[in-house]
């Protein structure tokens, strides 16, 4: 399918999608310093060839302006002729699509998100049981256990891009970079943001929980 195949109103329907859910991430204070990257995959799903609208480079997520998105291909290259630059992190979107075959990816920094990957970063997962938002990523068990990837933060996105495919477990929809950030995504926006908040609950209550193990190792001393 070419890009130009795909009908406007899809195009047109994924901006509107992007442009919600940026305005209730910019609210929850979740661009800070421009960080953040947001996108929606349109027409049919070919890991060989496939488009998606992705935030701008650089923007301040927390505004709106008539320059805010571009629609890339598979590759992250620019379907039509801009001045825009897709985010510098467009390739861990290109690979988490074609890995997933995803409609939507959300990535956002947070204290949480950071404290928590650093916190587990040496051993390359973040552990969480039991806690009742794991059932927001379709696992119903009882006390279910999941492992949230964690990943380098290489300067080069390129470096990162090559880990995604191999690190991505099926049944978990996200991955961390260490320091850095949360992607998120599902096979809209709304079950995107339904797993990015769920990924962000996990990450405060697995932070919040350590406060609380290392005060009653202190209250018992
Ligand atoms: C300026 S800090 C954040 C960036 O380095 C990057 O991690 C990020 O999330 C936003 O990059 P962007 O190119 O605007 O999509
Ligand atoms: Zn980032």
């Amino acid at each position: 399918m070419a890009f130009s195949d795909i009908r406007l109103e899809q195009k047109q329907a994924a901006l509107q999608d992007l442009k919600g859910i940026k305005e209730l991430f910019a609210s929850r204070n979740w661009f800070p310093g421009t960080s953040g990257n947001l996108s929606v995959r349109v027409g049919d799903f070919n890991p060989e060839q496939f488009y998606f609208a992705v935030t701008a480079s650089g923007k301040d997520k927390s505004v709106h302006t008539p320059e805010d998105y571009l629609f890339v291909d598979q590759n992250g290259v620019p379907c039509e002729a801009t001045g825009l630059k897709p985010s510098a992190e467009t390739l861990i979107h290109c690979e988490i699509y074609r890995k997933t075959g995803c409609g939507a990816i959300f990535h956002v920094h947070t204290i949480d998100n950071n404290l928590i990957s650093d916190w587990y970063g040496e051993q390359g997962y973040v552990p969480a049981q039991g806690i009742e938002l794991i059932k927001a990523f379709n696992i119903w068990e009882e006390d279910a256990a999941i492992r949230i990837p964690i990943l380098p933060n290489y300067a080069e996105i390129p470096r990162i891009a090559e880990l995604v495919p191999d690190a991505i477990d099926p049944a978990v929809p996200g991955i961390l970079l260490r320091n850095h950030g949360i992607y998120a995504w599902g096979n809209n926006a709304f079950e995107a943001k339904k797993h990015l908040e769920a990924f962000e609950f996990i990450f405060e209550y697995s932070y919040r929980r350590l406060l609380l193990n290392a005060a009653r190792l202190h209250s018992a001393q």
